[in-house]
């Protein structure tokens, strides 16, 4: 893929402070900065210009997921602050996607729209246990279709289904993968996991890394080590 910043640093922290402690360190030719509910719900706005005005491009997610009206009006409301790509929930449905596409649509040079299909935390026991039959891939793979039908820019999911998605959809729509695990870094939280390497290898556009590099005794020289691995692939 043409785009050679495939790192998005997920920002995962409880305030400014320890934000910036590691912003400071990132250049913003080699990665792209994530802000998500924690920080966003504390700083607002105001910390998404800061990194802006720092030269980054800026991936808010939100997940937006609700009536496509209210859907479709937050994502205008991220497109109003600059942000690089913005998020809903595919499970959302087509006609709130579909009225996301729309509303963007209507702006000039609008985020990328993103769907997040199944959250790479959740297994096919996680999904039983919420009513819904069949394996990630199977259910990642119907939303990826419904986000595409709809024009989404691409869609959010583990790094596992990336082939499948790519086989089924082409490899124009963009793939954003998180759930990525240096060897020997600790799965957490995710349960569908690859190295980074693994996921790019397989094809995905951008990598969403968080405690991989935000937890690392030197951020800046474990992001390095990422970026120098996927570079030599
Ligand atoms: O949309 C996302 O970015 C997202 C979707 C998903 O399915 N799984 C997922 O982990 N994420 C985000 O990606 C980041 C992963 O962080 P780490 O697990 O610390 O690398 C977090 O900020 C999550 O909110």
């Amino acid at each position: 893929m043409s785009d050679s910043k495939r790192i998005i640093v997920a920002l995962d922290f409880a305030g400014e402070n320890s934000a910036l402690a590691l912003v400071d360190q990132l250049d913003p030719s080699r990665c792209r900065l994530k802000v998500g509910k924690e920080l966003f719900t504390r700083l607002g706005p105001r910390f998404v210009e800061l990194l802006q005005g720092r030269g980054f491009e800026v991936f808010l997610d939100l997940k937006f997921h609700d009536i496509p009206n209210t859907v479709a009006a937050a994502c205008a409301a991220a497109a109003d602050l600059g942000v690089w790509m913005v998020n809903v929930h595919a499970s959302g449905g087509s006609r709130m996607m579909a009225a996301a596409r729309e509303r963007l649509d209507q702006l000039g040079d609008p985020p990328l729209l993103i769907g997040v299909t199944v959250l790479t935390s959740l297994d096919r026991d996680d999904l039983a246990a919420i009513g819904c039959p069949g394996t990630p891939e199977e259910r990642v793979l119907a939303l990826a279709r419904l986000g595409q039908q709809v024009g989404l820019d691409g869609i959010v999911c583990s790094p596992l289904e990336v082939k499948p998605v790519q086989a089924d959809l082409g490899r124009d729509f963009l793939l954003v993968t998180p759930g990525v695990r240096p060897a020997g870094s600790a799965a957490g939280d995710q349960k569908r996991v690859m190295t980074p390497a693994e996921a790019v290898s397989a094809g995905a556009h951008f990598l969403v890394i968080g405690r991989p590099i935000t937890q690392a005794p030197d951020p800046m020289s474990a992001m390095m080590q990422i970026d120098d691995t996927l570079r030599a692939l």
